[in-house]
Order: structure tokens, then C-alpha cells, then sequence
């Protein structure tokens, strides 16, 4: 017997993405133009995360919006998507070489703030409480990111974060030498043992963890 599909299969990922709302011709640009220009183009979302995203944001939807890690500003796009009229975004992004690009790429998008800045500082200057924050900036500080927006979440919010079973490296023998990896294995212990939380992992792509403040 052959073997059954896995979900990192390339002709499984096809399926999918040829079954699924089609990618926007924007996105699908900004998706090549992040893998021709930019270093670890594979930060970027692409075409089933983003509509994941963009869905969620709509189900929630929230009237006040953060993301913390912008990269090329492809998740970004899908959440803003998914807005009600109204709500807003903001995103923070810590390399300022990329101000200028994002800049550009967001003017036609009044709800969409960009700070450029380190996301705890931004976060920590910033007033009001957030119905949903999608988390994908440093893995190291994931557990501090968590302290930082637990008490800033409205209830019946919601936390996305992004990479939380890091290429399922989570169930390694050792994270000793990894410090991304024991960022999120001790932000997963954290979400898992929080009465005030509640919480699935979708096992996509790297993983998408989605946490409801209770
Ligand atoms: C995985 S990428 C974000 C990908 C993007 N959200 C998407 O889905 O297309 C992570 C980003 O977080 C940024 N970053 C890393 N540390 C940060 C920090 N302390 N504050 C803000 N941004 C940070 C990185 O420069 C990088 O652009």
C-alpha cells in the first residue's frame, strides 16, 4: 500500500490551493515580490494561510485589530480584508529598511497603521485593548508577547499566533540549542496551563494557535 498523503505533500498543498478561495491578483504579486527580493521569503503567508486569515478576521470581527511582525505585509493585506467598515489595524514591524516599501504598499488601506519599531515598545505606548492580535514578530519573546497582551485583550477576544509547532520541532527530544524553539514551547505550556484561556492548533502550515480570552 502506498503511502497516504501528508500535509507538507506539494500535490496535497495543490489541491488545496486550486479548491480554495482563489488569491487575490495583489496578493499573488506581493507573494513573487517577496520571494525575488526579500531574505526568508518563507516568512511570508501565501495564498491559504492569508484566506485563513481573512476568514477569521470576518468571523471575529473585531473593531480593533493588531499584528505584531509586518515582513512584506501579506498577512497584513488578508486581515484588512476581512474587516468590517470601521475597524482597524495596526502592525508593527521591527526592520526599518522596510518602512518605505510597506509604506507604499498600505496607502490605499486608510485602516491599516504601520509602526516601525520593536513590537513590545510599540505595544507598551499604545493605549486601549485589541478584540484580536495575530502574533508572528520574534519566536524568542513569544512568552513575553503573551504577558504583554493577556491583560490587553477585550474578552471574547482573540490571539492568532503563528509558528507555534515551529516544523514540528515542538515534540524534539532537545530545544536546548534552538531559543526560537524554547520560545514557543514555553509560550504553548503557558496558553495550555491559563484557566483564563482557551485554545485549538491548527496543524497548518507551521502551525496557527488560536487563543480566546475567556
Ligand atoms: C514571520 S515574519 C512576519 C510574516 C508576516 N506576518 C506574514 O505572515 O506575511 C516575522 C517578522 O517579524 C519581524 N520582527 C522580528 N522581531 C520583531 C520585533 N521585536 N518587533 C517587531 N517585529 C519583529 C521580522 O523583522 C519579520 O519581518
Amino acid at each position: 500500500m502506498s503511502n497516504p498523503l501528508t500535509l507538507t505533500d506539494d500535490r496535497l498543498e495543490q489541491y488545496i490551493e486550486s479548491h480554495i478561495s482563489p488569491e487575490p491578483d495583489h496578493l499573488k504579486r506581493l507573494y513573487r515580490h517577496t520571494w525575488l527580493h526579500h531574505l526568508y521569503p518563507r516568512m511570508c503567508s501565501g495564498h491559504l494561510q492569508g484566506r485563513i486569515l481573512k476568514m477569521l478576521t470576518s468571523m471575529i470581527a473585531p473593531k480593533r485589530v493588531l499584528e505584531l511582525g509586518t515582513f512584506t505585509g501579506y498577512s497584513t493585506l488578508c486581515i484588512a480584508e476581512g474587516l468590517q467598515p470601521g475597524a482597524t489595524l495596526d502592525t508593527v514591524e521591527i526592520d526599518d529598511e522596510m518602512d518605505d516599501e510597506l509604506r507604499e504598499r498600505f496607502a490605499d488601506y486608510p485602516s491599516i497603521t504601520l509602526h516601525i519599531g520593536d513590537a513590545a515598545e510599540v505595544v507598551g505606548r499604545m493605549p486601549g485593548e485589541w478584540d484580536m492580535v495575530f502574533v508572528d514578530a520574534d519566536k524568542r519573546r513569544y512568552p513575553e508577547y503573551l504577558a504583554m497582551l493577556k491583560p490587553r485583550m477585550a474578552r471574547g477576544g482573540y490571539i492568532l499566533a503563528d509558528n507555534t509547532l515551529w516544523s514540528g520541532r515542538v515534540v524534539a527530544d532537545d530545544a536546548g540549542r534552538d531559543p526560537q524553539l524554547r520560545g514557543i514551547l514555553e509560550f504553548n505550556r503557558l496558553v495550555a496551563e491559563d484557566p483564563e484561556l482557551e485554545s485549538v492548533i491548527f496543524p497548518l502550515r507551521d502551525g496557527l494557535s488560536l487563543i480566546k480570552r475567556l
